[in-house]
């Protein structure tokens, strides 16, 4: 666990989907998940780790509200301090950054922020991406990397009690990869709030999570849990190196 006290999350990420099924017109069914239940503790960074094609981004999307043709149930953070006219408690980091190409950096960050909060100081959080020099760029003048460094600027400056993350460092050279994974950290730490991962990449889970809930191949449920009680700056390529022999151990032939 980080050694910060955890804000804005009073109860834990609770996941209980007994079934997800995709019906075609043809009348294909693809069951995506089944009995899938887990939980992810106040101010834990958890990571959904599973292979392809398992039935990751379904379980995210389903946590997003986007898919409500699903059986079970979850229950996601909430209460804390909720700044004045605050109106979204979830904020979510996708693969593309989603940015609105007619808008500036700044602009994109601050439209995500209820009215009230839209003046808000963001220098703080744009000074630790290490975007101070570009908050009037617009997407387009933005290299892939700094584009993902603006979709974590948006997603944190709302204060989120949970946040979702699905691959967010996908196709990026893995120097910028790397990089953008010490910022997440930086910026997280400075506000520990539930976050929940998608990755296929063990090593980017050991060195960001908690925990991390292994996922079976589709229909996705959970194979079993992986912690990883280090603080994270002990997490050196010697204890990586450990950490990951001791997952193997517990999960041979996974990842
Ligand atoms: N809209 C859809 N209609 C039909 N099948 C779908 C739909 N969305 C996803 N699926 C199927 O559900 C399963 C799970 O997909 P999902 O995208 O959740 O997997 P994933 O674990 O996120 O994969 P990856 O790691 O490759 O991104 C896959 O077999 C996929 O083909």
């Amino acid at each position: 666990m980080n050694d910060m006290q955890p804000v804005g999350a009073v109860v834990p990420l609770r996941v209980d989907i007994a079934e997800k099924t995709f019906r075609s017109a043809q009348g294909v069914s693809i069951t995506a998940l089944q009995d899938l239940s887990f939980e992810v503790r106040q101010g834990e960074f958890a990571c959904l780790l599973g292979p392809s094609g398992c039935g990751k981004t379904t379980t995210l999307r389903i946590l997003l509200g986007l898919d409500k043709d699903f059986s079970g149930s979850f229950q996601l953070p909430e209460g804390g301090q909720l700044p004045e006219g605050s109106l979204s408690r979830i904020a979510a980091v996708f693969q593309e950054p989603t940015l609105l190409p007619w808008r500036t950096v700044e602009q994109n960050v601050r439209l995500a922020l209820p009215k009230s909060l839209r003046t808000k100081n963001l220098d703080g959080l744009f000074d630790t991406l290490g975007l101070a020099g570009m908050r009037s760029l617009y997407p387009a003048e933005l290299s892939l990397g700094l584009a993902r460094r603006a979709a974590l600027a948006r997603a944190f400056a709302t204060e989120p009690a949970v946040l979702f993350l699905d691959e967010p460092f996908a196709s990026l050279d893995e120097q910028t990869a790397e990089r953008l994974r010490h910022l997440l950290l930086t910026v997280w730490s400075a506000r520990p709030t539930t976050a929940l991962m998608v990755t296929h990449n063990l090593r980017e889970a050991l060195m960001l999570s908690d925990r991390i809930i292994v996922l079976a191949q589709r229909p996705a449920h959970v194979l079993g849990m992986f912690d990883v009680r280090l603080p994270r700056h002990y997490r050196n390529p010697q204890v990586m190196s450990d950490l990951s022999r001791s997952f193997h151990q517990k999960f041979p032939g996974v990842a």
